[in-house]
């Protein structure tokens, strides 16, 4: 007997019962990255997925970026914008404009979208409730020929340095799913940009979260040949950044996915956020998608 649209819809319902029973009342921090965003119909279907979350007794909190978002609104403004290391360095006029797109359009857009499923967001930055404490972030690199290491002065780049949970447990006992943008004050007063993935990483470790995920726009950490990764070891992944496989954007992420693991995060993902429904697939099914970090 051919099985009905109804009987198939009944059928993985049923499927989806010990996933949600395993992730009941457990924290899953999902960072949204900029990349991943732009499409409409995978904004809302992002945002259907974070409902349902939030609906099977999961504590959702979304993490979200924009770095693309925030490049067009310099170069309309006429702001030059560099990159170091994977970080964009930041000055005064830049931080300005980083919080306006984070904390403000951005941030707004992905509330607007998950409220539009009957759910309830709300827009925050790390700046509210003193979430979220930053100082200026002390990077580093290594001159590939000569090996010597050079400190990098990256402006107003920041990066994390308290995490208070207070709003975020009162959140967690509510209907109302926190959207976070990654920017934070620092305790000498001035507003720190922060990279979202690294921003992520930290409320992930200082929730104790299940699983954090990362949604980009490419299907998990690439090979050299360009193949996924299904699986990586914190060693594998260190290698790969040493030989420049990873590179840009998808070094901060390599990054925190190993301080998250380190911190006790029990499982960290990076998947396509180009394919709708990644997070239900991720969560809800048996077969993850995407790249997993292993110890
Ligand atoms: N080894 C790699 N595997 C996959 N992506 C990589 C790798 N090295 C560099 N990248 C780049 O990292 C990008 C993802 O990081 P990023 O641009 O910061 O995205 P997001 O805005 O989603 O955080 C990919 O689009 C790709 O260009
Ligand atoms: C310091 C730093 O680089 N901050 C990032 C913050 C946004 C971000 O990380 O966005 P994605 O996740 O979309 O890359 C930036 O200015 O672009």
């Amino acid at each position: 007997m051919n099985e009905t649209e109804s009987e198939m819809q009944a059928r993985l319902l049923a499927k989806a019962l010990p996933f949600m029973q395993r992730y009941e009342n457990k924290t899953i921090v999902v960072k949204y990255g900029g990349h991943a965003m732009g499409n409409p119909e995978l904004g809302k279907a992002f945002a259907s997925d974070i409902a349902l979350l939030k609906q099977s007794g999961v504590n959702p909190i979304v993490v979200h970026g924009g770095g693309p978002q925030i490049g067009a609104m310099l170069s309309k403004m006429g702001i030059e914008s560099k990159f170091e290391g994977g970080l964009r360095v930041t000055d005064q006029k830049t931080v300005e404009i980083v919080e306006m797109v984070l904390a403000g359009s951005i941030n707004k857009e992905i509330v607007a979208l998950i409220n539009q499923t009957g759910e309830w967001a709300i827009g925050l930055c790390g700046k509210d409730g003193n979430m979220v404490f930053a100082e200026k972030a002390r990077k580093t690199v290594k001159d590939p020929d000569s090996n010597i290491e050079r400190v990098l002065d990256l402006g107003f780049v920041g990066e994390v340095v308290e995490v208070d949970r207070t709003l975020l447990d009162l959140l967690a006992r509510s209907e109302m799913i926190p959207v976070i943008a990654p920017v934070a004050p620092g305790r000498d007063g001035a507003t720190y940009n922060i990279n979202a993935d690294t921003f992520a990483g930290a409320i992930a470790g200082a929730l104790n979260a299940t699983r954090l995920l990362f949604l980009t726009d490419v299907p998990g950490v690439l090979d050299k040949n360009g193949q996924l990764l299904k699986e990586l070891s914190v060693a594998e992944a260190h290698a790969l950044i040493a030989d420049g496989t990873i590179s840009g954007g998808m070094i901060p992420k390599v990054e925190t996915c190993i301080d998250a693991i380190k911190a006790g995060v029990q499982g960290v993902v990076i998947l396509n956020g180009k394919t709708a429904h990644s997070v239900l697939l991720e969560i809800f099914t048996e077969h993850g998608v995407g790249t997993l970090i292993v110890p």
